[in-house]
């Protein structure tokens, strides 16, 4: 789908053997595509020492050695990864076969954040787009992939972090919603407080940004139900960013909304990072695959474009 709808050009990291056994699968060989899709083998590429020696220097403050990464550039998440930093790729997909974890820990160690982020975070984009969808179009929800338990200040970076990419990938204006069991005071708890102490700080960061909270989901997306239960939301129950309080709670919504709800779910799309590095679930499709390529794209098409932009443009 990548090659036919001409997304991107793919290098594809694995065993040689298994990706010809799938092209084979799909009707075609290796030779056919070799245009369009290069195929990449760790355990026998020529990059090899090279990468050894960058991972070496990237990673020997934390007590790598040259036998060390001898054998880690052999694994496919570091080697995608290494090519990222070495300049040969744009951005990496994984996860599909690989936990999370593994997956951005490799993003994190090899790629690195990017000099002008506070930290990684990463976001979904939750496509509504079936007929039962009252609300159509494309929603975000952060954190549901990698950070556990974020304090109010990481909350805070979250959600601004995520209001970023939101503006970068649609060109719509984010209103965000910081989400709690609790809308204004309902409930006193400290995992409320973490909620409003969050959502100031956010404010105070950043005063132009349309953010609310805190505030539970429905108040944050139905009109109806904000009009009574949060009157004074700016958000008028009409978010498109919605912050979830803790990894727990994003992970289990995104995949409610999408198994039950029937949302298309995109991510973990990483944000923070030097370079786009994005990670899949381990249940997804590969129309999903399809969709995070694109949204690699267009993160890389983005920092392009903003590393070309004169200093101190948005
Ligand atoms: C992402 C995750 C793997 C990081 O784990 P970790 O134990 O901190 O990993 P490491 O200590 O090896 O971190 C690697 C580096 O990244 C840094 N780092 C970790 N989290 C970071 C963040 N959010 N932002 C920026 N840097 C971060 C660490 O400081 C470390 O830096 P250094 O080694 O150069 O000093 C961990 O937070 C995690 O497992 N998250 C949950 C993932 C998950 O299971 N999700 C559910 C399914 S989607
Ligand atoms: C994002 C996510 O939950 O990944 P997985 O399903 O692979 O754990």
């Amino acid at each position: 789908m990548i090659r036919k709808e001409k997304v991107a050009r793919v290098l594809l990291v694995g065993n040689p053997i298994t990706i010809a056994e799938h092209l084979a699968s799909h009707g075609t060989t290796p030779e056919e595509v070799a245009g369009e899709i290069e195929i990449h083998d760790p355990s026998n590429s020529p990059l090899i020492d090279e990468f050894r020696d960058t991972l070496v220097a990237l990673r020997a403050h934390k007590g790598m050695t040259p036998e060390k990464a001898a054998a880690q550039v052999r694994h496919r998440l570091t080697y995608a990864s290494l090519l990222v930093q070495t300049g040969r790729a744009h951005g990496t997909v994984g996860g599909a076969a690989e936990t999370t974890s593994d997956t951005v820990r490799t993003a994190l160690q090899i790629i690195g954040k990017a000099p002008n982020s506070a930290m990684v975070s990463s976001f979904f984009f939750m496509l509504y787009c079936k007929e039962h969808h009252t609300v159509k179009g494309a929603h975000i929800f952060a954190d549901c992939g990698l950070v556990v338990d974020p304090d109010a200040n990481e909350m805070a970076e979250i959600a601004r972090a995520s209001a970023a990419s939101y503006r970068a990938l649609t060109g719509d204006t984010p209103r965000v919603a910081m989400l709690s069991f609790s809308t204004a005071g309902s409930a006193d708890h400290p995992k409320v407080s973490k909620v409003v102490a969050a959502t100031h700080l956010a404010k105070v960061a950043d005063p132009n940004l349309i953010i609310d909270g805190e505030l539970q989901f429905d108040a944050a997306f139905v009109p109806e139900v904000a009009a009574s239960k949060a009157e004074k939301s700016a958000l008028g129950g009409a978010a498109n960013v919605f912050v979830f309080p803790s990894l727990n709670a994003g992970n289990l919504g995104y995949k409610i909304a999408q198994r039950v709800g029937g949302a298309t779910a995109i991510g973990p799309v990483l944000q923070g990072l030097a370079k786009p590095a994005n990670d899949l679930s381990r249940g997804c499709s590969a129309e999903d695959i399809l969709h995070m390529v694109a949204v690699t794209v267009a993160q890389s098409d983005a920092l392009d474009k903003a590393e070309k932009a004169p200093e101190g443009a948005a």
